[in-house]
């Protein structure tokens, strides 16, 4: 008897292990393939996933069930066995997360193809079917074959009885044939430029070397086009390609780019999609239809067949680690992948992270560079403006004098502005002058964010409330929003510069579907002057009549309770000031700040990488922070405060116990998180921070499990190496 080992779609901690089940006689299963299995004591049927198959009988055949039901497809090769395990055993992971990696989006909610009907030509009309109206219709479905089904003919005005004559008498013929949700969409050749000195040496050295790189090429250095060229190499080798960037620089531009050049070789593969469009994309992968995808962090575990180049555009930007089990890194994950079979791993940006740059010198990765502007611009003029000597001063406004200045100047060269804000939720709170109370949400404990509808929001449950007259601590009337919204600002501007034409660009105003794209377009076509945005209009833009950038309030995200402010905010301040002076005339940047003598934004204003990563390398060596370091957290949340405080007590004596004899892994906590509640779950966390090898982890994850045991009835744990975010 053949015997197989599964994974069971079954959520359960307990059950992250492989089940060993039978095949019946006359049967074969294969590594990736997708069963039915009875499961349990009362032998429910679930979906399962074959992970490894074997003649050898089990130790302990009393019980042995076998496999009830075999799907044809499988959805992962053995190949893939060593990437399901290193996600299980580096992100602390089950089996299933793992596997669900590698499915296409919808499976075991049971989605398949929409099939659909579409009309073909059969034979011309003749007799009384050679009648206009039966005419027009034959003409129509002959010059569009199999792009029409009934229903688009009757909305194009054709009658509906007539088109089922044609159909019934045989003139025109139905065929039904899987139909891809996909977006046909055309877009207009991109040609490719002639690269210059930098660009060809990046090509050159990725193209003769499997390996890992860091493209470090500053703010319009033309990476876009390097990337362009390796993926047409590695398409002309029949090789496939992956890029991932972070959903928000997936813009109208770069899609229009990439689809430009490749035309329908590619799959763009993003949040926007539909669950069936990705579905069928991912189908369309497997089939090898397509040998290029673009897309997020989840675009690279798509079904390619021969993968040998990802490129990672963005670097250090934080979405490339999961915060959702498996709470995977993907440039490790795709570093691991690419290793094994002599691929080529490329991570770009303008502002390499700390960690990439310190293995680039370490010689673990190869550094190459594209240290000018690709256009005959050069890096923009920086500025930056201490707004409390504008307080002293008496302006009490937004807009520093010298930033108004600047904006008067282009405005009247007929020249576009961008305006940077960050993070709209830490600007916004709503303070009593007189007591100093300030609105939080009840649930949540973080402050409200105002809206000019005069209501105060909630940025992380989305409750929503009118802001009072008075301040419910003292019922003084003075309250008032602290600091500056995109709306606020909008509003500002409007009045200060009436004439101009002004777009806001934030989570509010692209929540429709075209709207980030109408935006871009009228952007770019010059039907705006001022475009106010957040994070979303940071990178990726590349508009050459924009000649000033002004960046509000560079600090906000200084005062973040994280060992990367200082680097966050560097970058920040570098890739939106690298969206000034990109075409033929010079740009210019002014940074507002109440501390600008931070070395962040000191560095970012001299275009200084190499001397900011100094200074931060030696910080983070000298608190063994990452990168040399690991940090384990641990979050416990819980309705019952009471409950969660008593048990994460326990946990950390258990821990430090445990740990003694790590003597280079420090315990911090327990402590109530930043963000101390979500929709009423408490939230505390422990952090592990030091040389935590996966060993350890594991061993850790363990422990925690069995400490707690029973009492996850009422709590829940997560378990996150190296995290984004420490709130
Ligand atoms: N070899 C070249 N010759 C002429 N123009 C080029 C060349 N390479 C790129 N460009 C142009 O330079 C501009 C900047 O290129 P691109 O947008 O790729 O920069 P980038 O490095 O991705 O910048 P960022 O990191 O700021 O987004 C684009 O308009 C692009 O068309
Ligand atoms: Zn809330």
């Amino acid at each position: 008897m053949t015997y197989a080992q599964l994974v069971v779609n079954h959520e359960a901690q307990a059950m992250d292990r492989l089940f060993t089940y039978g095949v019946p006689e006359g049967k074969t299963v294969a590594v990736g393939q997708r069963v039915k299995v009875p499961f349990g004591q009362g032998n429910r049927r679930v979906d399962a996933f074959v992970l490894q198959v074997t003649e050898e009988a089990p130790q302990d055949l009393k019980g042995l069930k076998e496999i009830s039901t075999i799907f044809p497809e499988s959805y992962f090769e053995k190949e893939h066995l060593p990437l399901i395990e290193a996600v299980r055993s580096r992100y602390l992971a089950t089996y299933l997360d793992a596997v669900k990696l590698l499915l296409p989006k919808g499976l075991l909610q049971g989605m398949t193809y929409k099939t659909s009907e579409k009309l073909y030509f059969a034979r011309p009309g003749e007799g009384k079917y050679a009648d206009p109206r039966y005419q027009s219709i034959l003409q129509e479905v002959k010059a569009h074959p199999g792009e029409y089904i009934k229903a688009d003919l009757v909305r194009m005005g054709f009658s509906q009885s007539s088109v089922n004559t044609l159909i019934k008498h045989g003139f025109l013929e139905i065929l039904s044939e899987n139909q891809y949700r996909v977006n046909r969409q055309s877009y207009p050749d991109y040609a490719p430029r002639v690269l210059n000195a930098a660009q060809e040496r990046a090509v050159k050295a990725v193209t003769d070397t499997p390996g890992t790189y860091l493209l470090h090429g500053i703010t319009g250095s033309g990476k876009t086009e390097v990337f362009l060229e390796l993926i047409r190499r590695n398409l002309e080798a029949g090789h496939d390609s992956i890029m991932l960037v972070p959903e928000i620089s997936l813009t109208p531009q770069m899609i229009e780019r990439f689809k430009g050049r490749f035309g329908k070789d590619i799959t763009i593969f993003h949040s926007r999609l539909s669950d069936g469009e990705r579905h069928d994309e991912w189908h369309r992968v497997r089939q090898g239809r397509v040998k290029i995808a673009i897309g997020a962090r989840s675009a690279l575990f798509l079904p390619f067949q021969d993968l040998r180049l990802v490129i990672i555009d963005e670097e250090h930007e934080s979405t490339y680690k999961s915060e959702m089990s498996p709470k995977y890194n993907a440039k490790e994950m795709a570093e691991f992948m690419l290793e094994r079979k002599d691929g080529r791993l490329v991570m770009a940006s303008a502002t390499p992270s700390i960690e990439s740059t310190l293995r680039a010198e370490r010689g673990e990765i190869t550094k190459l560079e594209l240290p000018e502007r690709a256009t005959a611009g050069v890096l923009p003029e920086m500025e930056i403006v201490d707004m409390r000597a504008e307080l002293m001063a008496g302006n009490r406004t937004i807009f520093s004098r010298p930033l108004m200045a600047a904006m008067t100047e282009a405005l009247a060269k007929e020249e576009q502005i961008i305006l940077f804000l960050n993070r709209r939720g830490f600007s916004t709170f709503v303070s009593c002058r007189s007591c100093g109370f300030v609105f939080k949400c009840p649930q949540c404990d973080i402050s409200l964010t105002y809206h000019r509808d005069n209501s105060l929001m909630c940025h992380q449950c989305g409750q929503r409330k009118y802001l009072p007259k008075t301040c419910p601590s003292c019922s003084s009337k003075y309250i008032k929003q602290f600091g500056t919204g995109t709306e606020k600002v909008e509003e500002a501007i409007r009045q200060a510069f009436p004439q101009a034409r002004v777009m806001r660009m934030d989570r509010d105003t692209t929540r429709q579907k075209d709207a980030y794209e109408t935006m871009y377009q009228d952007f770019k076509n010059n039907r705006c002057d001022i475009l106010i945005g957040t994070q979303m209009i940071s990178k990726g833009l590349d508009f050459k009549d924009v000649t000033l950038v002004g960046i509000l309030a560079a600090d906000l995200s200084l005062n973040l309770p994280d060992y990367r402010a200082s680097e966050k905010t560097f970058q920040l301040i570098t890739q939106v000031a690298g969206r000034a002076g990109r075409g033929d005339k010079p740009g210019k940047v002014i940074i507002q700040s109440y501390s600008p003598e931070e070395k962040a934004i000191v560095a970012a204003k001299d275009h200084d990488y190499a001397g900011f990563y100094r200074q931060e390398v030696e910080m983070r060596r000298m608190l063994q922070n990452p990168p040399f370091s690991k940090i384990l957290q641990i979050i416990l949340t819980s309705l019952q405060e009471e409950v969660l405080i008593k048990n994460i007590q326990i946990l950390d004596s258990v821990l430090r116990k445990y740990l003694i004899k790590y003597d280079k892994i420090i315990v911090l906590g327990p402590s109530p998180c930043l963000i101390s509640k979500i929709k009423n779950q408490h939230r505390w966390q422990i952090l592990l921070k030091g040389d935590i090898g996966e060993e350890t982890a594991q061993a850790v994850k363990e422990l925690v499990q069995s400490t707690l045991g029973k009492a996850q009835k009422d709590l829940k744990v997560s378990i996150d190496i190296n995290p984004n975010s420490m709130m």
